[in-house]
This record gives structure tokens, C-alpha cells and sequence, in this order.
């Protein structure tokens, strides 16, 4: 059942309010003179805890949106939500995490964990204690004093997720974070980021090439169009949680990633 179908709690007249909304978001970028529509009249509504999966074509504008919902790009149209407010500017509710992880060769694991902490003034107790546990739950409580040249790729975006995951962001948003990794630590990166996503009741908006990433992680996948991007499709992906690898082989996840091929336009050959 989905939320805006569920009327919730006695006492609770209208439903839920979507975290993250884009209406009619849209993008065009002026380059030498020539303009580029990057992104054209997006509508989206994203509900608390959901995970949801963006896919399409290079250059479709997905990292382009993301931007604009991270305050880090302004629309040239329409508008971008979060919890019902405008974005204008980066906020603390909404986390990134980039491809690469961004790390100070010279600082720990728990010195890179604890800086944006820093940066606000916050040395105290219990962010040092929510630092400590997070990095625990990312499976680096073994290194809190190594350094990133100690690390591999994958330990270092571990680093990297605790880095954001001790902010306690709301909504988090995850531009290809593990393309840069092997199948195998990438793999397990997943199934951690959906573990801890979930039990911290996180909105997490990924972007990814990988069809099949998408299926198994999400709660919906939006297939995107090339330039100008739009919303082309949109598959609810209603396999039971936990998910685990053995639900690769079922018959009812090769008939999801038919359903968001078919949409790409590579369905049928
Ligand atoms: N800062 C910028 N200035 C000018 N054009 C830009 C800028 N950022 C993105 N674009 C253009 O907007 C379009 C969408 O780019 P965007 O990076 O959002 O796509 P994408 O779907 O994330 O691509 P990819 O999958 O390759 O990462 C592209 O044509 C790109 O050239």
C-alpha cells in the first residue's frame, strides 16, 4: 500500500508529505552563446524512506538534477523541494556522495569522519560518539586511526558514507557512489548502504548506469530520456526487504529489469 493510500494513524487527517518534490524542474545551460537544455519540466515526488534509483542515457541530466535538489545548481524553471521548502542552498538535512571520495591524505579515518563536524564549531561528546558508532556501522572500527593512503577504494568510500551518515542527513544523495569500485566491493557496498539507509529511515535518490543495481536496491527506479531529460517511465520495484543476492535469480526481478530496458528503449533488441 502506498503512503498516499494509506489515510495512517486516527488523528492524522491528510497523508504524508513528500520529502523531496521537483516541479517542473528544468535546467538549460549557456555555453559560448549555445544553450543546452539539460533537464525540462521534471515532476517527482519522493516519499520519506523511500529508495529510489535513477537511470538513462549519459548526459540525460541525472547528476544535474541532483544538483539542484543539493542546492548546489539553481533551476532555470520550476523548483526543487525539500520537506515543502524551496532549495536555495545546500542544507544540512540533504547528504552527497560523490564518485570519489574526497578524503585529507594527512587526517584519520576519524579526523576525515569528524571534519564537517569541525567545520561547524561541533567538537563535543556526542558527535564524537555518533562518529565512533557510524564508523563502526560502516565496518571500519578496526581504523579509526589508519590514514586513506591505508585504505583501499572501497574502505576509503566507506569513509566517506560515515563522513555523511554522522551528519545524520534526511535525505541523502548518491551520484554512481561505487562506479569507481570493483563487482564484488561494490556489490557488498550495496547491501551495507541499504542496510543502513533503512534502519536509519534515510531517503536515499541514486544515480547509477547499472540496471540491475537499480532494481535491487530500489523501492522505484525513474527512467530518464537523452537531452532534454524528462521523467520517461517510472517502475515500482515491489520485491520484499530484506533483499538479499539469491533474489537475482528470480523470475520476478528479470521481469523488472525487462519492464525499465523496455522503457531505456533496449527492450526488445
Ligand atoms: N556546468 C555545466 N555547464 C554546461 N553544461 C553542463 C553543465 N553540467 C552539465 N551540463 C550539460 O547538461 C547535460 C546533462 O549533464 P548531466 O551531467 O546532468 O548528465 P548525466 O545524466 O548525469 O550524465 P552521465 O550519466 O554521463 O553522468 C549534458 O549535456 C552536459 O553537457
Amino acid at each position: 500500500m502506498t503512503p498516499e493510500a494509506n489515510p495512517g494513524p486516527p488523528g492524522f487527517a491528510s497523508p504524508p508529505k513528500p520529502i523531496v518534490e521537483a516541479r517542473g524542474l528544468a535546467k538549460t545551460f549557456s555555453i559560448s552563446g549555445s544553450e543546452v537544455t539539460a533537464l525540462e519540466g521534471v515532476d517527482l515526488s519522493i516519499r520519506r524512506g523511500e529508495f529510489i534509483s535513477f537511470v538513462g542515457p549519459s548526459g540525460c541530466g541525472k547528476s544535474t538534477f541532483l544538483n539542484m535538489v543539493a542546492g548546489l545548481l539553481s533551476p532555470t524553471g520550476g523548483e526543487a523541494l525539500v520537506n515543502g521548502v524551496a532549495v536555495r542552498e545546500p542544507s544540512r538535512q540533504v547528504g552527497f556522495m560523490f564518485q570519489t571520495p574526497v578524503l585529507l591524505p594527512w587526517r584519520t579515518v576519524e579526523q576525515n569522519v569528524l571534519m564537517p563536524a569541525e567545520v561547524f564549531g561541533r567538537k563535543d561528546k556526542a558527535v564524537r560518539d555518533k562518529a565512533r558508532s557510524v564508523i563502526e556501522a560502516v565496518g571500519l572500527g578496526g581504523f579509526v586511526g589508519a590514514y586513506p593512503r591505508q585504505l583501499s577504494g572501497g574502505m576509503q568510500q566507506r569513509v566517506a558514507l560515515a563522513r555523511i551518515l554522522t551528519y545524520e542527513p534526511e535525505v541523502l544523495l548518491m551520484d554512481e557512489p561505487f562506479g569507481a569500485l570493483d563487482e564484488f566491493t561494490r556489490e557488498a557496498m550495496n547491501l551495507e548502504l541499504m542496510r543502513i539507509t533503512r534502519a536509519a529511515g534515510i531517503t536515499v535518490l541514486f544515480v547509477t548506469h547499472n540496471i540491475t543495481e537499480a532494481v535491487f536496491m530500489s523501492d522505484r527506479v525513474v527512467v530518464m530520456t537523452p537531452r532534454p531529460g524528462k521523467v520517461s517511465g517510472m517502475v515500482d520495484i515491489a520485491l520484499p526487504r530484506p533483499r538479499e543476492i539469491g533474489l537475482m535469480q528470480k523470475q520476478a526481478f528479470a521481469d523488472l529489469i525487462f519492464e525499465v530496458r523496455g522503457i531505456l528503449g533496449h527492450g526488445h533488441g
